[in-house]
């Protein structure tokens, strides 16, 4: 037996299919989503990733505003970008892409973010909100990698409520606010959220229905880890030197046996990565529709 494929670039395709015709409807009313993105430094991964967002921005006809500083940027070169990504009203919705340079204050700097331009729903007023309950369509964003998750089980028709859902890492980008999100009215699942100073993993993930390892140990989650028929969500990445040909090679949290125990896999790449970045566009889209709802008619 074989895990069936939780296919993130498939869904990611449909998800900016529909995205398209969301901001076509929007320039019809003269609304144009813009994307912004905030880099700092030269780190090859970070460039990549960013390129990677304006890509899917074009493919479905949001405009890109790319901000490049360099690595010796002060924190207050920094602070004045974001000030400028505030006031400029091409962009609808930013992100900072973390991480920022060593010894940067990457909190201070989410929160200088307008809260209504938060594409990465990680300013403290829309985490917020993610506890307190409020979003939906015209409301606040939510972190990207956990909507994309949730609705990457929810396209293949993985159920949530009243399922165990363990989560493997703490993060501010994935797995702190993935388990706010997954305990919500509606999703209904039951998380454990382990983490590095959690004393058995193994006995924690073999109850999950549903396992999402986003801890960046490669290959960390073993087959006798999972409990049969379980979905399993490979969030991590690290870089690893391939012994045979040298070259650094992308490598999950997710041990490659899993996959002959596990009734779902999501591949990585391919995942969890594709949904991250199509949930990106959507809460740039969505929140040009805010604006759109907000203009006296
Ligand atoms: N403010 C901020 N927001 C982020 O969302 C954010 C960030 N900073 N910093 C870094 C992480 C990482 N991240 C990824 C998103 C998509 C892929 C992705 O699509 N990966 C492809 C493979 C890409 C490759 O091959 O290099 C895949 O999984 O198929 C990867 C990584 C977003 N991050």
């Amino acid at each position: 037996m074989s895990a069936a494929r939780l296919d993130g670039t498939a869904t990611a395709a449909a998800i900016k299919a529909e995205l398209r015709e969301r901001v076509d409807a929007l320039r019809i009313r003269g609304i144009v989503p813009g994307l912004g993105t905030l880099l700092v430094g030269d780190d090859p991964a970070s460039h990549a990733y960013v390129a990677g967002k304006h890509r899917d921005c074009s493919e479905v006809g949001v405009e890109s505003i790319r901000v490049d500083l360099p690595g010796d940027a002060s924190e207050a070169d920094v602070m004045a970008a974001i000030d400028r990504l505030n006031a400029d009203p091409a962009v609808t919705g930013y992100i900072v892409q973390l991480p920022l340079p060593q010894g940067m204050d990457a909190n201070a700097a989410l929160e200088r973010i307008d809260p209504s331009k938060d594409a990465d729903g990680l300013h403290p007023t829309n985490l917020g909100r993610l506890v307190l309950g409020v979003d939906g369509e015209l409301t606040s964003p939510l972190p990207c990698t956990p909507a994309g998750i949730v609705e990457l089980l929810h396209r293949h028709g993985v159920e949530l409520p009243g399922k165990h859902v363990v989560v493997l890492g703490r993060g501010l980008t994935v797995g702190r606010p993935l388990g706010l999100l997954l305990t919500r009215k509606g999703i209904d699942a039951t998380v454990t959220l382990a983490h590095s100073r959690t004393p058995d993993l193994a006995t924690e993930v073999r109850r999950g229905d549903v396992v999402v390892a986003a801890v960046g140990v490669p290959h960390l989650v073993q087959a006798d880890w999972i409990k049969p028929g379980a979905a399993v969500l490979d969030v991590g990445v690290t870089r690893v030197i391939d012994h045979e040909t040298g070259k650094a090679k992308l490598t999950g949290d997710i041990d490659p046996a899993v996959a002959e125990v596990a009734g779902w896999l999501s591949p990585n790449p391919g995942g969890v990565g594709p949904m991250t970045r199509a949930l990106l566009v959507a809460n740039v889209v969505q929140a040009a529709e805010r604006q759109l709802a907000a203009r006296p008619s």
